[in-house]
């Protein structure tokens, strides 16, 4: 279904909700650029690092469409994990993995409580933004103590700019993009305002220093485009 949430006034902040959920695979692809690009490259990279029967979680998996794409991509057979906090979502989920033919288990949790036990790969994509800054340094600490050793974190958030001339520029070749992809500048100004204080995005910088700070030994870009980022951790 085509994503028309925000062509209406909004009575509330962003939420991943029922009408959201609808649409949300179309809003996507739609908002964030390059989303199937970040998804293969993800994946290769991932891929490298699996072994037969690892155990792979992905935090925030909204419908699933990246534990989908890596069941196909991957050689080995995996043990899949999704976990989101929104029931509409998960319940896409579920009926696209079936159809699919992909065994997923899935937790309908906050992310705070429950344990990624003996975790080989930690997937997150666009879902850290969203958890508050306190809390998201502990949970960052969380997927630390949760991985394996040699165990691999892939994430991908929106960036901001730590210089306000870029950021601002950055902020205005986003909006024309998303004005490519068929959003008007209504919707777009009502997105911005359902999403603020909702989705609180970090620089790139600050994203390295949180995993580093956790423990990670190494973190690097491996995907980026102006105000979108993807990172692979990795733990020693
Ligand atoms: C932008 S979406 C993620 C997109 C998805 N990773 C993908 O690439 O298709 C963020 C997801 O995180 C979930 N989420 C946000 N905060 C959460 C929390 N505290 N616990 C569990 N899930 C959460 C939302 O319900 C939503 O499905
Ligand atoms: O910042 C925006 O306006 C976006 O649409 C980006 C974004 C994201 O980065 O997750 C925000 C909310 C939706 O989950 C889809 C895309």
């Amino acid at each position: 279904m085509i994503d028309k949430v925000f062509n209406k006034s909004i009575t509330k902040q962003f939420e991943f909700d029922e009408e959201v959920a609808s649409v949300f695979d179309d809003m996507l692809n739609r908002s964030v650029p390059f989303y199937k690009e970040m998804q293969r490259l993800s994946i290769n990279f991932a891929c490298n690092f699996l072994n037969e029967n690892d155990k792979v979680y992905d935090l925030g998996c909204s419908t699933a469409s990246m534990l989908i794409e890596l069941s196909h991509h991957c050689k080995n057979n995996l043990k899949l994990i999704g976990i989101d906090n929104s029931a509409a979502m998960l319940n896409r989920a579920a009926k696209k993995a079936k159809a699919f033919g992909v065994d997923i288990e899935f937790i309908n949790a906050d992310l705070h409580d429950v344990s990624y036990d003996e975790a080989k790969l930690i997937l997150s994509n666009y879902t850290l933004q969203f958890i508050r800054p306190l809390q998201r340094e502990k949970l960052v600490k969380k997927i630390y103590d949760s991985l394996q050793d040699k165990g691999i974190f892939i994430f991908s958030e929106k960036v901001i700019s730590s210089n306000s001339t870029l950021n601002k520029q950055s902020i205005d070749e986003y909006y024309e993009f998303k004005k490519t992809q068929g959003y008007s500048e209504f919707e777009i100004a009502q997105k911005r305002e359902a999403l603020e204080n909702v989705l609180i995005p970090y620089t790139e910088e600050e994203n390295k220093k949180m995993i580093l700070d956790a423990g990670f030994s190494h973190c690097e870009t491996i995907f980026k485009w102006v105000n979108f980022a993807t990172f692979i951790a990795i733990k020693k």
